[in-house]
């Protein structure tokens, strides 16, 4: 293994391209290499990530430093022995014969040692997180070893180059939707903008208006933060959704009020994937007058969004749903005609004075590189996920007595969500270690509470319960949907052959004409 003296100036670079690695296996002696091939891209690209010092640099041998590249590569090495010995990830119990969740993707691989969890299953969380494309870490290198200033700094050029990097990434994290760079604030998360929006705005004018819309299918921190405001002597009225997941226009244009000075409607549901219709809710609130603001967390580079010709006025994004790091986000803030809202933090003033503290610019040229990565490969991972969802899906419903939640032509392919009758979901999850899966969001994962959000679509507790979310992203494979189709398929199978209720469904007993006796 290699190792390189921490300086300044070691820098990770990425090339797609055979003449640019070419011409690296030129470089002096300093150089490692490590290719990653993500396999489901449309074109098969190959990345690869080199790691090269500068030709001045000296390398001191007690002080060193392991680069990302050599940890994957250690990670793969170990993966592949783990997995070579291991026979089954499963226990005998399994009705599965043939696994193989190793290597299925080299973002799967690329890992470290072991950390007690075993084998890693294969990754359909997309909504919870996420992987970091590699790209997006060779962006974010630089800044950890030699472009250390502070982006506020503008006495020097350390200052100067950070600042540069930054407004580079908020150009592209402004193009993704139409905005104008100015009009992008960095946050930590779309947590921190949905704040921002629902307490900063009525709080700016709480004097005249007092009352909030929002919607019962809400991420947890819009409805957090809108619960907030009615401590603050504000009304909210939380919107009904359909047994589509959708809002009713009509509904939400009579329930806007003189006194209302905000409303926010997502624009992807995280646990099911409903694409709300933005442009009509923003034609609303213009005629009306009011802000509009949208949770885009889920949707931000995943579908088409346009803040002008949606007449959004204010937009919240999060980094690490669109292969970003984590802990950083972004908030659209309108400029013309000026969208005013109250700042949650005191400070320094920085982000147009609406976000004080000092900028991670590690963390935003990652979320920069992230949203241009979304924006120039828009096309190929929507025909990549959709191919894919639609595989998953057709697969699923061909169970007997599964439905798909949520409305089936407005939604991002993306994000799955099944019920599976007579099958407990919290069973199928135990019974499916070998995909990583939730049945809901990730913070409310550890509760078994059926979902709310399903609640608000009219599913009883039973079918709510047996669902499960699956999250289709950039480097899923056909290989893992064909594993997840056939596991599920097989489980689901299995654990209803230990049900009751099953079993008297097959007899032709109507369950919801038995009087069961409570206790
Ligand atoms: C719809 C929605 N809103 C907000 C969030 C919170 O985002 P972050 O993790 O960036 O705070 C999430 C993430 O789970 C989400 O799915
Ligand atoms: S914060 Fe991500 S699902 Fe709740």
């Amino acid at each position: 293994m290699l190792r390189y003296t921490a300086t300044p100036f070691l820098r990770l670079s990425s090339s797609s391209c055979a003449a640019s690695l070419a011409s690296r296996r030129t470089l002096p002696s300093l150089v490692s290499r490590s290719n990653i091939i993500i396999p489901n891209t449309k074109n098969k690209r190959l990345y690869s990530a080199v790691a090269a010092t500068s030709p001045a640099v000296k390398v001191a041998k007690d002080i060193s430093l392991e680069t990302h590249t050599d940890t994957q590569r250690a990670a793969k090495e170990t993966q592949e022995a783990r997995s070579a010995a291991a026979t089954t990830p499963l226990s005998k119990s399994s009705i599965i014969d043939e696994i193989d969740t190793s290597g299925t993707t080299a973002l799967n691989a690329a890992y470290q040692e072991n950390t007690g969890f075993g084998t890693r299953p294969i990754y359909m969380d997309m909504q919870a997180t996420t992987p970091t494309d590699p790209r997006v870490l060779d962006t974010m290198l630089k800044f950890l070893t030699g472009l250390y200033g502070n982006p506020h700094s503008n006495t020097h050029s350390y200052g100067w180059e950070t600042h540069k990097e930054v407004e580079d990434a908020r150009d592209h994290v402004a193009k993704l939707i139409g905005a104008n760079a100015k009009e992008i604030i960095f946050t930590s998360g779309a947590t921190e903008s949905n704040n921002m929006v629902i307490k900063g705005v009525s709080r700016f004018y709480k004097n005249t208006k007092k009352h909030i819309i929002t919607t019962r299918t809400e991420h947890k921190c819009v409805l957090e933060a809108a619960r907030a405001m009615i401590n603050e002597g504000f009304e909210v009225t939380f919107l009904n959704v359909d047994e589509q997941g959708l809002i009713n226009l009509k509904e939400l244009e009579d329930a806007i009020r003189p006194d209302t000075c905000l409303v926010s409607v997502m624009a992807v549901n995280n646990e099911i994937g409903v694409i709300q219709p933005l442009k009509e809710i923003g034609n609303i609130c213009k005629k009306k007058k009011v802000y509009f603001h949208t949770d885009a967390a889920q949707a931000y580079g995943k579908i088409k969004l346009d803040v002008n010709d949606m007449n959004i006025d204010l937009l919240s994004i999060s980094s690490h749903k669109i292969y970003g790091p984590m802990g950083i986000g972004g908030l659209y803030v309108r400029r013309r005609p000026r969208v005013r809202l109250e700042p949650l933090l005191s400070g320094g003033g920085q982000e147009r004075g609406l976000r004080s503290g000092t900028l991670a610019p590690p963390l935003v040229a990652g979320f920069g590189r992230a949203a241009k990565l979304m924006y120039d490969e828009f096309e190929s991972d929507h025909e990549h996920i959709k191919r894919l969802s639609d595989k998953l899906v057709k697969g699923l419903l061909a169970l007997d007595h599964t439905n798909l939640n949520g409305s089936a032509d407005h939604r991002y392919p993306g994000c799955v969500n099944v019920s599976f009758a007579y099958v407990e979901g919290e069973s199928l999850l135990m019974a499916l270690r070998d995909i990583a899966l939730s049945s809901g969001s990730a913070c409310t994962s550890a509760s078994l509470e059926p979902s709310y959000v399903l609640h608000a679509l009219g599913r009883d507790d039973v079918l709510a319960h047996s669902s499960i979310r699956f999250g289709i992203g950039r480097f899923t494979t056909e290989k893992e949907v064909d594993y997840v189709i056939k596991a599920i398929s097989e489980r689901v199978q299995f654990l209803r052959n230990l049900s009751p209720l099953w079993e008297m469904v097959q007899e032709g007993i109507d369950l919801d004409s038995i009087e069961w006796s409570g206790h």
